[in-house]
């Protein structure tokens, strides 16, 4: 959707993707990005992703990138790749594991992290997909049960927690054997935190099929979904609490002050985590000088 916002009020044509929610994320995550400097940075983003839009050929139009999310626009792609550079030489190389229930967007803010951050993105899920000669989980599942699947996933854990730069987005079911935090914690873990309804939403909008601790025959979807991951859910909150970093998406949602979690987009999610590793990491690097 195009709007005329901010860039009229600079004198200069701004036709940067900004509906209502939009114009809220696009705030939100220049705000967690800089801190205090809101306006001014506001003022600077549009008129650089103005300038580069016009050099570019691109003025004219609405262009969005990355994302099939329309309110991912290029000043919050610009805003998130400065700050994931910033980032990026803080973590010095380790990677970022993201943790969390099924449908809670590792994938999906994962792969916009990595781009931020310029690290490999990898589906531990399709790791384990790939070394089983491109079985499915769900088959794995169905064929060999699942202790042969944590097996592996563990195993995929392993290897990929002794390579560098790489955003992990894990298996919904990682957390629950310790020697995996082994693993994950060579880098920095990150908790997705998303309610159940929302998971509920999304899973059951796209099918429980390649999800086979989810799987149902019949009956209201959403209802069956949400049963599954209230049990599963029960027994993992502990071991999810575990992570470095927990970002939640009803926290980014108050902040932004939007009542439905579903307008919260992965951008604005993966520039939370940010702001919560760069904490982490400062706060670690603060108790080594004070306890040397
Ligand atoms: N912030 C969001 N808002 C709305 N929908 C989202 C959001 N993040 C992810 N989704 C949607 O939710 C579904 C699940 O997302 P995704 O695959 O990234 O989750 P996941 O945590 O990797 O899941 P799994 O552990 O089952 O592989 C996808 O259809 C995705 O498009
Ligand atoms: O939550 C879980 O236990 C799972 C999540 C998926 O990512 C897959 O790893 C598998 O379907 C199990």
């Amino acid at each position: 959707m195009e709007a005329k916002a901010y860039g009229g009020a600079l004198g200069f044509p701004s036709d940067i993707c900004l509906n209502k929610i939009g114009r809220k994320q696009s705030a939100f995550a220049t705000r967690i990005v800089y801190g205090m400097k809101v306006i001014d940075l506001q003022c600077r983003t549009l008129l650089t992703a103005h300038k580069i839009r016009t050099f570019m050929g691109l003025s004219h139009s609405s262009t969005t990138f990355g994302s099939s999310y329309s309110c991912a626009s290029f000043d919050e792609d610009w805003l998130l790749k400065m700050k994931g550079d910033k980032i990026s030489s803080h973590l010095d190389g380790r990677s970022v594991f993201l943790v969390g229930m099924m449908g809670s967007g590792k994938t999906t803010v994962g792969k916009i992290l990595s781009e931020a951050l310029g690290y490999s993105f990898v589906d531990s899920d399709k790791y384990v997909e790939q070394t089983i000669g491109g079985t499915s989980v769900d088959h794995i599942f169905s064929q060999c049960g699942e202790n042969f699947f944590r097996d592996y996933e563990s195993e995929a854990l392993q290897k990929l927690s002794s390579m560098r730069q790489q955003v992990v987005a894990t298996g919904g079911g990682a957390v629950v054997r310790p020697i995996n935090w082994e693993y994950m914690k060579q880098g920095v873990t990150v908790y997705l935190d998303v309610p159940l309804d929302a998971l509920a939403r999304r899973i059951a909008a796209v099918g429980t099929e390649s999800r086979p601790l989810l799987h149902f025959d019949s009956g209201d979807a959403y209802t069956k979904v949400f049963v599954g991951l209230f049990t599963l859910s029960k027994k993992r909150a502990q071991s999810y609490a575990s992570a470095d970093v927990t970002v939640s998406v009803l926290d980014i949602a108050a902040a932004l002050g939007v009542d439905d979690i579903s307008d919260v987009t992965p951008t604005a999610i993966a520039a939370e985590v940010l702001v919560q590793v760069e904490k982490y990491i400062h706060g670690n690097t603060m108790s080594m000088q004070m306890f040397p």
